[in-house]
């Protein structure tokens, strides 16, 4: 079966900025694809090229069907897409919003009222649908642009950032909703800078500085990590991630709370070293172990190396 999102060489300048750098990728129909990366790497500008609104300054890509240069008009009826700046308007009530997309988007008047109750019910703002929407908490109002950016059915839903700010019990919510969609064969392509978020996608794309760094499902992300991962406690876990930077530069260290993570090649060797070190520098370590990495440590590690190739 052809990708129902497919990207080749995808590119996009503004001046001297290159923000989007040569992105090829392909997203399989009803798949959860996460486009992952920190501020500034390029997530919505290649999702604003996705959906037609912004031209690609090089590359091709096909979205639904559909070129997304030329055949932008149609795409819009294929898609949903929930961008950062989501316009909700404050003053009208949540059905009043939801009857607002439904006229934008030329929804029939025939199944209209079904289809909003569906939609009211599915996002949980059945309580909540003659309150305006500038009153509802922030878990909410995503919610009700989810809602509003289904109302047409789409087939592919764009969603970027669409948890940024929200509580941690609204996002697990929000990821519920996400996740019936997909087994109605909605694909989904969702942005995210928060990595326990990417960990519930089926693929994953990571992105930095434009690039694509990354591509796989979380855990052939996770095995980008070579070598093992160590935690390690002291009773000063700043000091020791700034004492382990200089003295292991070879291995990538990262402070998580109040745990430092080094990856290493060879655990073994690692272990002893930063032992010996640590009570040198009369910090004496409560424990070492070697644990599963997260995707926040293949980031570390995979930008870190990087930024060693860079400066090599
Ligand atoms: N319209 C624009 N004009 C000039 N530069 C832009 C424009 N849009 C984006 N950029 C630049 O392109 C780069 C990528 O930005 P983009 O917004 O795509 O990143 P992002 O990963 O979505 O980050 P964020 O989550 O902060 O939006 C940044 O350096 C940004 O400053």
């Amino acid at each position: 079966m052809s990708p129902i999102i497919h990207a080749q060489g995808l590119r996009r300048v503004f001046g001297d900025v290159v923000a989007v750098d040569g992105l090829d990728l392909e997203v399989a129909e009803g798949e959860i694809f996460g486009l992952v990366g920190p501020d500034g790497a390029g997530k919505t500008t290649t999702m604003r090229m996705l959906t037609g609104i912004l031209r690609p300054s090089g590359g091709r890509a096909r979205v639904a069907g559909c070129d997304v240069r030329k055949d932008d008009e149609q795409l819009k009826d294929h898609i949903g897409y929930m961008s950062q700046r989501f316009g909700l308007y404050p003053d009208l009530t949540v059905a009043e919003n939801l009857a607002f997309y439904a006229d934008i988007y030329g929804v029939p008047q025939r199944g209209r009222a079904e289809k909003v109750e569906r939609l009211l019910g599915f996002s949980n703002l059945t309580p909540f649908q003659h309150r305006q929407a500038g009153h509802l908490s922030g878990g909410m109002k995503q919610k009700l642009g989810l809602a509003c950016a289904l109302i047409h059915t789409p087939r592919v839903l764009f969603l970027d950032e669409p948890t940024n700010g929200v509580d941690p019990v609204s996002r697990r919510d929000f990821w519920r909703i996400l996740y019936q969609l997909v087994r109605e064969r909605v694909t989904i392509f969702v942005s995210t800078a928060y990595l326990d978020e990417a960990e519930r996608c089926n693929r994953l794309a990571l992105v930095h500085e434009g690039k694509l760094i990354g591509l796989g499902t979380p855990d052939e992300i996770k095995a980008l990590l070579p070598g093992a991962l160590l935690e390690v406690r002291t009773n000063a876990p700043r000091r020791t991630a700034a004492l382990l930077r200089e003295q292991l530069p070879a291995a990538s260290v990262g402070l998580f709370g109040d745990r430092v993570h080094v990856s290493t090649r060879d655990a073994v060797a690692t272990t002893a070293e930063l032992r010996t070190f640590l009570a040198a520098e009369n910090l004496p370590v409560e424990s070492v172990q070697p644990i599963e990495p997260s995707l926040e440590d293949v980031f570390v590690a995979v930008i870190a190396a990087k930024g060693k190739d860079a400066t090599a």
